[in-house]
C-alpha cells in the first residue's frame, strides 16, 4: 500500500486538496477528515468541485497540491492494494450489452473475488432480483444507478466513495439507497462519503456535511447541531401597515419588508419573545392579524451560506 499519514485515525483525509485547470481554481486547499463509518455528505452547487474533489480522492486526477490519505495511506497511482477496501461509484459505467448479472461477475473478477455467491448477495442488498437478467441498456435510469452501486459494493468496501448516487430514482428508490447506506455505517462499520446539491436529501442520509462553493470548503455542519443553526423569523402583518412599522421603529425593532408586504423580524428579540411584541401592537391600537414564526428551510440555509460567502470574497 502508499506511504502512511501522520493521522492514522480518520478514515478519509484531504489535507489541503488543491486543483487547477490552467488558472481556473476548480478545488482550492480543500482539508476535511471523515471519521470511520461516518456518513459525510459533500454538498455543493453545480459546478462547485465536487466530482473534481472526488477524482482526486479516487486517484483518477492527479491533485495540483494536497493530499488524499485513505485508511492511513496516501493515494496516489502506486495506491493498488487500498482500492480492495474502497468502492466508489462516479458515473453509472457498464457494458450496456451485457445483463446485471454479467456486468457483476466482470465487478467481481476485477476484484479477484472468487466466491460467485458475492454476486448473489449483492443483486439481493441492491433490489435487483427482477432484473439481473436484463442487458444494463434496457435497465431504468434507476435501475442503473443500482447496478453501479452494486458493483461498488460488490467486495464489500470498507468505504464508499458515491459521487450523486440517488440521481435519477424515484422516491422509494431513494429511500432504499438511504436505508442501506445507513445499515451499512451503522451495522457493518462503512465509511461513506457522499456528494450532492440537495441539502434536503443529504440531511436525512448523514452525520455531517461539508459545502464546498467554487471550490474552497465554506462550512462544516453536523447534522445534531443544524437545527440550530437555522435562522428563524416572525412574521407579522396587521390592518395599518404604515403604523405596525411606525411602532416597530419607535421600539427598535429590526425588520424588513417580504415581497407581499408582510413585515420579516430576524431573530433577536421579536422570535424569542413574539407575546412581547403582540402586547405592544395591542396596546398601540394595532392588534395584529398574523404573528407566527417561520424556521428557514434548508434549501433557504444552504443558499444564505453560499451568498454569504459571496459577500465575504467578492
Ligand atoms: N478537465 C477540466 N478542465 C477544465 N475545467 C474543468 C475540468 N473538469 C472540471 N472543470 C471545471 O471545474 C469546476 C468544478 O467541476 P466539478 O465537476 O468538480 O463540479 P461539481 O461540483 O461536481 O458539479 P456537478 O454537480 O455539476 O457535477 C467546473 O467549473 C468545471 O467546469
Amino acid at each position: 500500500m502508499g506511504k502512511s499519514s501522520g493521522n492514522g485515525s480518520a478514515a478519509i483525509q484531504l489535507d489541503r486538496l488543491t486543483k487547477n485547470f490552467g488558472d481556473y481554481h476548480a478545488v482550492s486547499n480543500l482539508s476535511l477528515e471523515v471519521n470511520s463509518s461516518e456518513i459525510f455528505g459533500f454538498l455543493g452547487l453545480n459546478g462547485a468541485g465536487k466530482s473534481t474533489t472526488i477524482k482526486m480522492m479516487l486517484s483518477l486526477l492527479k491533485p495540483s497540491s494536497g493530499s488524499v490519505y485513505m485508511l492511513g495511506n496516501k493515494v496516489d497511482s502506486g495506491t493498488h492494494k487500498l482500492w480492495e477496501q474502497v468502492g466508489y461509484l462516479e458515473d453509472a459505467t457498464y457494458y450496456p450489452g451485457l445483463t446485471v448479472i454479467e456486468n457483476l461477475d466482470i465487478a467481481r473478477r476485477m476484484q479477484m473475488i472468487s466466491d460467485r455467491q458475492s454476486i448473489t448477495r449483492v443483486i439481493e442488498k441492491l433490489g435487483l432480483e427482477a432484473h439481473k437478467n436484463k442487458k444494463a441498456k434496457n435497465l431504468s435510469l434507476g435501475n442503473k444507478q443500482r447496478l453501479g452501486l452494486a458493483k461498488a459494493m460488490i467486495h464489500n468496501p470498507k468505504i464508499l466513495i458515491l459521487d450523486e448516487p440517488i440521481n435519477g430514482l424515484d422516491p422509494a428508490g431513494v429511500v432504499e439507497i438511504r436505508k442501506m447506506l445507513m445499515d451499512l455505517s451503522k451495522n457493518s462499520g462503512v465509511t461513506v462519503f457522499i456528494s450532492s446539491h440537495q441539502l434536503e436529501e443529504l440531511s436525512k442520509l448523514v452525520d455531517r456535511i461539508g459545502i464546498i462553493h467554487e471550490g474552497r470548503l465554506i462550512q462544516e455542519i453536523n447534522m445534531a447541531h443544524l437545527e440550530q443553526s437555522l435562522q428563524k423569523h416572525l412574521v407579522l402583518d396587521g390592518r395599518d401597515k404604515n403604523a405596525i412599522e411606525h411602532i416597530l421603529t419607535e421600539h427598535g425593532y429590526h425588520f424588513e419588508k417580504s415581497t407581499d408586504g408582510l413585515q420579516l423580524l430576524l431573530e433577536g428579540p421579536a422570535t424569542e419573545s413574539p407575546e412581547r411584541l403582540a402586547e405592544l401592537l395591542v396596546r398601540s391600537g394595532q392588534p395584529p392579524t398574523q404573528l407566527n414564526i417561520v424556521t428557514e428551510d434548508l434549501e433557504g440555509y444552504f443558499l444564505r451560506m453560499i451568498q454569504s460567502i459571496r459577500r465575504i470574497y467578492k
